[in-house]
């Protein structure tokens, strides 16, 4: 177990490193400033009621007694204003922090390996991450800063109170010290009980989204899976609350126990006090005193041992930040080279996913030259998306290798990824407006008009309301949505807006397509893949008679390849697959 102390003074550097600004030293310069005055507040309250216990008429209001008063109220006023602006800085602040938290995790997110994300412990790590660091950071940072700020205002006490008896600061205390130890053992169970909920929570928000998103709701009321699936959560949700209504019942009573040692100490120098009151030793100004004095002195170390504990338990969290900017990221490969002539040669590649028990892939052994067109067909779960994820360095294979223009392709990635585009089998359909759509293909930026012109693109989007400017989606009452079909030719544009792309992937770009507009692609494949690789995967056997060549998967292997005569002639399985489908291209 590593020193408590060096992992605060670590995480508080990091956390400096990252997030300090102004505002967070002007906080802490207020809150020090404001816990030197409180106690100041309460020797002069002290002053004013000794003095009130020697006047016996409104007219022997003393000099002395304006000034304490007058005194008094402009700390009072000060200690508030302190405060309000205090809140109005740690606003800021917490804005701030958090503005720079959510860039640090999109940033570190879109570098984590594709294999990373399929890792169970890793997926568990960026939920905590998600739902609990942010949170951790600014109770941390807050924490931290409360831990030191009762310093102040607790040692101004303590002097406060050795005035009147040398041993009320000890026993004060000594009187927290359960309070500590109680603290501790719930900082760390609290944590290991987020842990542990962190699969049930993730499969709990997985059936909210299914019970309440737009996505999903034809199905849920076509199927009657309402009280299906409110049943499931109502489980799920039930076991989760009953192991944390345990934890909190452990909070309260292990709370109710220790408060008794607080109040007793208090009782003990409130008695020795009052002794010396009635013995003439002590003022009543110092009964009060001693009440305001332990009061402030138990609740600042309770409220010290209660932020440092929080502290500790954040620092679980912080930990969690740590490991989670310690995932291997996948930077592309991080070189500069470029691709010469993008000659794709799968090198004997073998694949297996991270959680999988078999390759999917299997001895893959092909080349695909610059400018050929290529057609990937075979059934469902042969291997084809997977074939497109290798090659887009998405996932590195397990043996063998993938080389771009005689290159490993990790050391020209970042080239070969701007030289490529890819139609994914599930593409995003971004709420955005039609040219944002179209300009997510070309890194953000704008985009050739004449990308538009295939399939009558141009004159689809001229007919929408405010044309390149409609809004799609349904986030607001004006915008429009699209069919399946349309949002797939969009994202089609959106691949061939780059003209500078060399190789263009579509993953089955005509499966939402009516047979009109598939025809018009199949027409203008030509021209769409002029000077191109094109790699097509397609279920629809209409586009491969277009392709040079037709690699044939079957269960993660290669199981025949030539032109779509060639196979034809060879009658095999391509044959079958061409025959069942030949009257739709009869
Ligand atoms: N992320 C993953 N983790 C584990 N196994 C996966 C993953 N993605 C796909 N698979 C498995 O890999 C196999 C091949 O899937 P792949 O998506 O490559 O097939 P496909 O030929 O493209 O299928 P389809 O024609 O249905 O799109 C399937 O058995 C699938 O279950």
């Amino acid at each position: 177990m590593k020193n408590k102390l060096l992992i605060h003074v670590r995480n508080i550097m990091m956390i400096v490193k990252l997030f300090c600004t102004k505002e967070l030293y002007f906080s802490l310069g207020l809150m020090a400033f404001s816990a030197l005055l409180a106690p100041l507040g309460t020797w002069l309250f002290k002053l004013l009621i000794d003095d009130l216990a020697f006047v016996h008429s409104a007219s022997a209001v003393t000099h002395k007694l304006v000034v304490i008063i007058a005194g008094y109220t402009v700390l009072k006023i000060l200690l508030e204003w302190f405060e309000h602006i205090t809140a109005h800085i740690n606003n800021r602040l917490k804005y701030n922090i958090n503005r720079e938290f959510i860039r640090q995790v999109n940033k570190k997110l879109s570098v984590i390996s594709m294999e990373q994300l399929e890792n169970p412990a890793v997926y568990d790590l960026l939920d905590r991450v998600q739902s609990n660091v942010n949170k951790g950071i600014l109770s941390y940072i807050n924490n931290s800063l409360s831990v030191v700020l009762p310093v102040f205002s607790i040692i101004s006490y303590i002097l406060l109170l050795i005035n009147i008896n040398l041993y009320f600061p000890l026993i004060a205390v000594l009187a927290t010290v359960p309070y500590l130890l109680l603290m501790n053992a719930q900082g760390k169970k609290s944590y290991f009980q987020a842990v542990e909920q962190s699969k049930p929570l993730r499969r709990l928000n997985y059936m909210y989204d299914v019970l309440t998103s737009r996505r999903y709701a034809k199905e849920i009321r076509m199927f009657g899976l309402i009280d299906y699936f409110n049943d499931r959560t109502e489980e799920i949700r039930k076991d989760l609350w009953k192991e944390k209504f345990r934890l909190l019942l452990h909070y309260t009573l292990g709370g109710a126990f220790v408060d008794i040692f607080r109040n007793i100490a208090l009782g003990i120098c409130l008695l020795m006090t009052c002794i010396g009151v009635l013995e003439n030793r002590m003022s009543i100004g110092d009964v009060m005193l001693v009440i305001t004095s332990m009061h402030a002195i138990t609740d600042g170390l309770s409220s010290m041992v209660n932020k440092i504990s929080s502290m500790n338990n954040y620092t679980l969290y912080m930990e969690d930040m740590m490991d989670f900017l310690d995932i291997p990221e996948d930077t592309g490969g991080g070189h500069k080279k470029i691709v010469d002539a993008p000659t794709i040669h799968f090198k004997h590649v073998d694949f297996k996913y991270p959680n999988s028990q078999t390759h999917t892939l299997k001895n893959i052994d092909i080349t695909i030259n610059k400018g050929e067109k290529i057609a990937l067909v075979g059934e469902n779960g042969s291997g084809k998306t997977t074939f497109i994820n290798v090659l887009l360095g998405l996932y590195k294979p397990t043996s063998g290798e993938v080389l771009i223009g005689g290159d490993p392709l990790a050391d020209v990635i970042d080239d070969f990824r701007t030289k490529t585009v890819c139609v994914f089998q599930n593409f995003i359909k971004y709420q955005f407006s039609v040219a944002d759509n179209i300009k997510a293909g070309n890194f953000g930026e704008d985009f050739h008009k004449q990308s538009l012109r295939i399939f009558n693109m141009d004159s689809f989007i001229s007919n929408l309301p405010q044309g390149l400017d409609t809004q799609l989606g349904q986030l607001e009452n004006n915008d429009v949505e699209l069919s399946g079909g349309q949002w797939q030719r969009l994202a089609i544009a959106r691949a061939l807006s780059r003209a500078e792309t060399e190789i263009l992937i579509m993953d089955e770009p005509t499966a939402s397509l009516d047979p009109k507009v598939e025809t018009q692609i199949y027409e203008e494949f030509s021209a769409l893949c002029e000077n191109k690789t094109a790699i097509m995967i397609s279920h629809r056997l209409g586009v491969t008679m277009l392709c040079d060549k037709i690699y044939v998967f079957d269960q993660g292997e290669i199981c025949e390849f030539g032109s779509h005569a060639e196979l034809m002639n060879r009658r095999g399985k391509y044959y079958q697959m061409y025959s069942a489908q030949s009257y739709l291209y009869a």
